[in-house]
């Protein structure tokens, strides 16, 4: 996508009004001292041995402004991205580095420093991001598709990196956002890069007001088009191009699709409620539509013609926050509806009854059993894999004690589990775990479905000390599992569950 080039001067805002305050100067001096990142002048020699001559094996991508490329300093310590630009009237390194120099967060891909070259051209040195960019992880067919939950982490994570640039004094309006310029850490996080087209100053500003519009196509607000309509909400109208994206899967202007540009596409469906029509079908997407109404609703709104109708940034950020809340722990929205819908069974005999239609459905299914806050060397006797086949007939048949192993994970001991997926979203599970563990964060993974269940609740049927029989969820978005061993002694539980059947 090109920019919507427009022949002006680079972006650089020459009016201040930084340090405005004199009486506080002092003060804000000490902060600022505190806060200013440490900028450092690399030598060009270094950066051009450390990238082997900027060469095709350091290369890391081309944008619009110029090539990219990894380069390894420091003996190693210090790997960073060299952004070797093209000088334009558009775009200055020297813009990106005196926003980069003013803004620093976690959220943000951000400035280490810069080199001169020979001509005396500037090259911007920032953070290397070994993941690639959201958009190889959304549109990239060799690399798995991100999950809601993780999508929406990676909205919430953007919201934020624009909410700082917002919030900082004065404003910083991105002017560029787009999913390749979103670029992934180490740890998997979304960042902010790419302040090329960034402008740093209070919308009044002259330099502002003098400065065309610019953006890339698809994402650029339609309502952008001089000067004067610039706002912090053109980068909320790109934010909601940017949504629709990742929920959707698809590019912001796609000509496979009808019609290409995603907002045309998407908003008739948000309208006539289709709210599930817009995700993308590679994801699971929630039982509970509630969160993909409200998502969809925020992307909608984000992309209001009116600029004051849109939410601001930290209104976005409070509302994505919500939902990756409530999207990462469904178990217990589910519970609560459930809870409500139906009377739990708190006794042996309830749960009996709702394992016997349970059990004459079940069929195979492969749990794989994730460690989650718990230490390597608890795990050796915890195994955490399991495959399994259904294990018996409630009604009349013995136990079948059929337990596989799962090559991915290796050998298991006294580890089996019981369960069943058919009836509705109710199948039972026989499960060991380990004392002491956090019962409410347990979950299996399917793997067969390529979801998880969670354990929904350890009070249903309790066996010594250790033995309980959960009922399951089916909850493809919880990623953490405590749940160490699964039941060994699964005949002297099911006994007592008959007993305790008959006796009541
Ligand atoms: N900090 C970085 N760490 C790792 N790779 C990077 C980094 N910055 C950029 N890249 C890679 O270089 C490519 C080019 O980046 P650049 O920001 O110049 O352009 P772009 O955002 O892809 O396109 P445009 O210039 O049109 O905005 C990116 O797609 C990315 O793959």
């Amino acid at each position: 996508m090109g920019y919507l080039s427009c022949n002006s001067e680079s972006a650089i805002i020459t009016c201040d009004p930084y340090n405005w305050d004199i009486k506080n100067r002092k003060k804000r001096k000490k902060k600022k001292k505190k806060k200013e990142p440490k900028i450092r002048q690399f030598s060009y020699s270094d950066l051009e041995s450390a990238t082997d001559g900027f060469s095709a094996q350091s290369f890391l991508g081309k944008g619009s402004h110029g090539n990219v490329y990894k380069a390894v300093l420091d003996e190693g310590k210090l790997i960073v991205a060299v952004k070797k630009t093209i000088h334009s009237s558009l775009l200055h390194p020297d813009n990106e580095i005196e926003i980069l120099s003013r803004v620093r967060s976690p959220r943000l891909v951000n400035l280490l420093g810069f080199s001169l070259d020979k001509n005396d051209n500037k090259l911007l040195v920032v953070e290397f991001m070994p993941n690639g960019s959201l958009y190889d992880l959304l549109h990239s067919s060799n690399r798995r598709t991100p999950s809601l939950s993780k999508r929406v982490r990676y909205a919430l994570q953007i919201a934020k990196a624009i909410e700082v640039l917002h919030s900082s004094n004065p404003p910083v309006i991105h002017r560029d956002i787009k999913s390749s310029n979103i670029l992934i850490d180490s740890n998997w996080n979304a960042r902010l890069g790419d302040f090329g087209l960034a402008l740093r100053g209070f919308v009044e500003d002259v330099k502002l007001k003098c400065t065309p519009p610019a953006g890339t196509l698809g994402y650029l607000d339609p309502g952008y088009i001089a000067p004067e309509n610039l706002t912090a909400k053109n980068d909320v109208f790109s934010f909601g191009i940017l949504l629709l994206e990742i929920l959707s899967g698809r590019n912001a202007i796609d000509v496979n699709y009808s019609p290409p540009s995603v907002i045309d596409w998407a908003l008739p469906l948000i309208k006539r409620g289709e709210y599930t029509s817009i995700y993308d079908a590679r994801i699971d997407i929630p039982d509970d539509i509630s969160v993909l109404k409200q998502l969809a609703n925020l992307a909608a709104k984000c992309v209001r013609s009116t600029t004051e109708k849109r939410p601001a940034m930290s209104d976005v950020v409070k509302c994505l926050s919500s939902f990756t809340e409530r999207i990462s722990s469904p178990m217990w929205n589910n519970l609560r509806r459930r809870m409500t819908k139906e009377s739990t069974p708190t006794s042996l005999s309830a749960s009996l009854s709702i394992g016997h239609d349970m059990f004459d459905n079940s069929r195979e299914l492969i749990v794989k059993t994730i460690k989650h806050g718990i230490r390597k060397s608890s795990l050796k006797n915890y195994s955490k894999v399991s495959s399994f086949e259904p294990y018996f007939d409630f009604k009349n048949q013995p136990f079948a004690d059929r337990i596989r192993r799962s090559n991915s994970i290796g050998s298991i001991s006294e580890t089996k589990v019981t369960l069943d997926t058919d009836l509705g979203h109710k199948p039972l599970a026989l499960v060991e775990v380990k004392p002491g563990l956090d019962l409410k964060m347990s979950a299996l993974r399917l793997s067969k479905s390529r979801s998880l269940s969670v354990l929904q609740s350890a009070r249903l049927i309790h066996d010594s000390e250790r033995g309980f029989v959960f009922r399951l969820v089916k909850n493809p978005y919880i990623r953490s599992l405590n749940v160490t061993k699964l039941v060994s002694d699964e005949k002297s539980l099911l006994k007592k569950m008959i007993e305790g059947k008959k006796s009541t």
